[in-house]
């Protein structure tokens, strides 16, 4: 790894709470009703098919259920013509057999009549159209004007799925078309994974909270909300959301109850070399380094009460960079969601970058639709751990590497979506 002196080596500090967070993927499970909030949610284990889909057989079209032997002769000029007995809707009960050498009217997804094993579609009559014709008393005929095979338009029970068989694999993310398919097994409620739990505490006695005032001297909380979001957005849970003055005793309590609350707990603030440093003097037993990045320089991880803690600083940038490279994915893998993968992209200007640090500037995407190949990227804004602003501008993080001073327009370099 590389010798970046005092500084501990990005890859190093992700290994370090990747230990730490490993506990945190054994996953208990919790079964929730499939109407109440389970799009998002990840599935504990595979889910059966109580019974077979469709459920019985039933018409794929309007038009008339026959036996395909009957209609055998029919060719276009040579129509068969049948009686027509009846009429099958799609509603609940179970229709008359269908009497050899006579036709009833049915409508898709109605029950096909016992003896019944084609449809002819309405189309395909001298009918043409059923619209505007709800008779249901049965009466006339019908003339078909092209041959079927047994089991042309029937859906078979069971040919969607069996009873017993796997309709929802374990590890699906849960989206509409699973709700629908739970639904229609009749499904109500399904096992999932439990988020992880998350305690955002800010730290700062200059904090106010979103809806408050700010006084002389006073910033409103950033980073609590962008964590907040950031755990969420990650499949994450957040158990607490807590802001805490610069007061060592309050900030040890307030983790304390963070520690029995959560499976994690994220402080913001108060971890570098001021002479306030609350979070550092609030957990003597937490190690806190300087990791060769910016920003997001100033990190500490331990134990605070038997639980993990990530200590961030509290820079608004720096705080959501540190979440994007050390926690993110961890916290994604834990709940059952893919990483989000860093992608190659080409460097739409020159980029200068100090020696000796990894730098994570924020970029755009530069869409340029003409040129295909490799996505191209551009630097959005100054390198400030302060420019909340410009991140928000961003689609990436650029990551360029500690070791390079200079980067060319034109040269390749690794990018960690937003
Ligand atoms: N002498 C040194 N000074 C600093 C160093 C250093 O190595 N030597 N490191 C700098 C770096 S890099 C960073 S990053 C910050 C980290 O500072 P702290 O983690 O101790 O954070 P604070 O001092 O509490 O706050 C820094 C800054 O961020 C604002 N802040 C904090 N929390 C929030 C919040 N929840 N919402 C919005 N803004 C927040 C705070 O008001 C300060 O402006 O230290 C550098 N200094
Ligand atoms: O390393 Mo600090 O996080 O630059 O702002």
């Amino acid at each position: 790894m590389a010798d970046h002196g005092d500084r501990v080596d990005v890859e190093q500090h992700r290994a370090d709470v990747a230990e730490l967070l490993a506990p945190l993927a054994d996953r208990p499970q919790e079964v929730v009703p499939l109407h109440q909030d389970v799009l998002g949610r990840v599935l504990a284990r595979d889910v059966t098919a109580p019974g077979a889909l469709p459920r019985f057989r039933n018409s794929q079209m309007d038009g008339f259920a026959v036996r395909a032997a009957d209609v055998a002769p029919a060719a276009p000029g040579v129509p068969v013509t049948l009686p027509v007995a009846g009429d099958v809707a799609a509603a609940p009960g179970e229709p008359a057999p269908l009497e050899p050498g006579t036709a009833v009217r049915i409508m898709t997804g109605a029950p096909l009549p016992a003896g019944a094993d084609a449809v002819v579609p309405v189309e395909d009559t001298d009918h043409l159209t059923f619209n505007g014709s709800a008779d249901t008393s049965g009466g006339g005929t019908v003339a078909v004007v092209r041959p079927r095979t047994a089991g042309e338009y029937v859906r078979e029970p069971g040919s969607d799925v069996a009873a017993g068989d796997v309709v929802l694999r374990a590890g699906t993310v849960l989206a509409p078309h699973h709700v629908a398919a739970a639904a229609a097994c009749g499904i109500t409620r399904l096992p999932v994974l439990v988020p992880v739990s998350v305690a955002v505490v800010s730290t700062g006695s200059e904090l106010v909270p979103p809806d408050g005032e700010p006084g002389p001297g006073q910033v409103w909380d950033a980073n609590g909300p962008a964590l907040e979001a950031a755990v969420r957005a990650a499949g994450g849970r957040v158990g607490l959301r807590v802001s805490v003055p610069d007061d060592p005793e309050v900030v040890r309590v307030a983790l304390e109850r963070a520690a029995a609350l959560c499976d994690l707990v994220l402080t913001t603030g108060g971890v570098s070399q001021g002479a306030y440093e609350v979070v550092k003097d609030a957990l003597p037993e937490v190690t806190f380094r300087s990791v060769a990045m910016q920003p997001g320089g100033p990190q500490g991880l331990g134990q605070v009460g038997g639980r993990p803690v990530l200590a961030f600083p509290g820079n608004p940038v720096s705080a959501q960079v540190s979440f994007v490279v050390f926690l993110r994915d961890l916290l994604r893998r834990a709940g059952g969601l893919p990483p989000v993968d860093r992608v190659t992209a080409v460097l739409d200007g020159a980029v200068a970058s100090p020696p000796g640090r990894r730098q994570l500037l924020r970029g755009r995407w530069v869409r340029d639709d003409a040129v295909a190949g490799t996505p191209r990227v551009a630097v959005v804004g100054g390198p400030g751990s302060h420019l909340v602003a410009s991140m928000a501008a961003a689609d990436v993080l650029i990551d360029v590497p500690a070791a390079t001073t200079t980067l060319e327009p034109g040269a390749e370099v690794a990018v960690w979506p937003l």
